[in-house]
């Protein structure tokens, strides 16, 4: 079928997406779903784990049929567990549905264009279509004010680069993601990207401006710290749950240390997001 879809550049008209379908969807649910579902942004969550995939869809397809209509053009495509369903529901509109037959689908990391990739959509990039209409993402935390902490799975630099090139970001999350404040649910940490040689440094300053204890994530399955998609060392923040913050100030002092790539605080990108509860409900969360 890559062959055929080669041949459909771009998209396929309407007239031709049914043959398509036939030829597609099978093959390409089987080996989309063997390749994203398990390997991808799943971080380990063993508790009450098939809910929680539950509300994780339920979010997910509650804002692609909300948000992605026939106008969207273009939209940004997070990383995590949780984008997987918002992707699959996508792939459904477009292979069997016949919708959204020129969506433009733009990753925010090797997983998110894996999954763009193996769910034959139209992979974007930021060259060719640097304005977004929306971009889709989860979190690992939302706060009542609408702040998010991301990078609980590594790729928050191209996440917030693409989220700020979007008219808006959506957030698609369980209910373990909600919270009245940061470090009330997640407990690893603010991930903060940073150059390789100045970890240390950065390390000694955070501490010392904000307290809490930063350390270098290390990889699982190999000797050594995780290396992000853009070549860097990430440091898990783990600041004071109880003192109190003002995420805008603590983001920009930390932006302001040398080294220091992006903070994974989204302060003020998040329009709306939509938390799967336990109950099977969504709730919806404005800023
Ligand atoms: O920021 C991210 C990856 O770096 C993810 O969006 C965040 O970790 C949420 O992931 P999940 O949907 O698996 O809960």
């Amino acid at each position: 079928m890559l062959v055929l879809r080669g041949f459909l550049q771009p998209r396929p008209s309407s007239h031709l997406v049914s043959i398509a379908n036939k030829l597609v969807t099978a093959k390409t649910f089987r080996r989309a779903s063997s390749t994203t579902n398990k390997n991808m942004g799943d971080k380990g969550d063993k508790t009450n784990k098939i809910a929680l995939d539950e509300a994780k869809k339920l979010a997910a397809r509650t804002a692609v049929d909300e948000w992605i209509t026939e106008d969207t053009k273009i939209v940004g495509i997070g990383s995590g567990s949780t984008i997987v369903f918002a992707v699959q529901r996508i792939a459904e509109r477009v292979w069997k549905e016949g919708a959204l037959c020129d969506l433009i689908c733009v990753p925010t990391s090797f997983q998110a264009r894996q999954l763009i990739l193996d769910y034959n959509l139209n992979l974007g990039d930021l060259d060719r279509n640097p304005i977004i209409d929306i971009a889709i993402d989860g979190a690992d935390e939302v706060d009542s004010r609408m702040v998010l902490i991301k990078g609980g799975g590594g790729c928050l630099l191209q996440e917030k680069i693409v989220a700020s090139c979007a008219k808006h970001l959506i957030v698609i999350a369980d209910y373990t993601k909600r919270s009245l404040r940061l470090g009330e649910q997640w407990c690893k940490g603010i991930p903060i990207e940073v150059t390789p040689i100045a970890h240390v440094p950065i390390k000694l300053k955070i501490e010392a401006l904000f307290g809490g204890e930063a350390t270098l994530r290390m990889a699982l399955a190999k000797a050594g710290p995780i290396i992000t998609d853009s070549g860097n060392f990430l440091l898990d923040w783990r600041f004071v749950a109880k003192r109190e913050f003002d995420w805008d100030e603590v983001n920009r002092a930390l932006m302001m240390i040398p080294g220091v790539v992006e903070t994974g605080l989204f302060v003020d990108n998040a329009h709306k997001c939509y938390f799967g509860m336990a109950d099977g409900t969504v709730k919806v969360q404005n800023r």
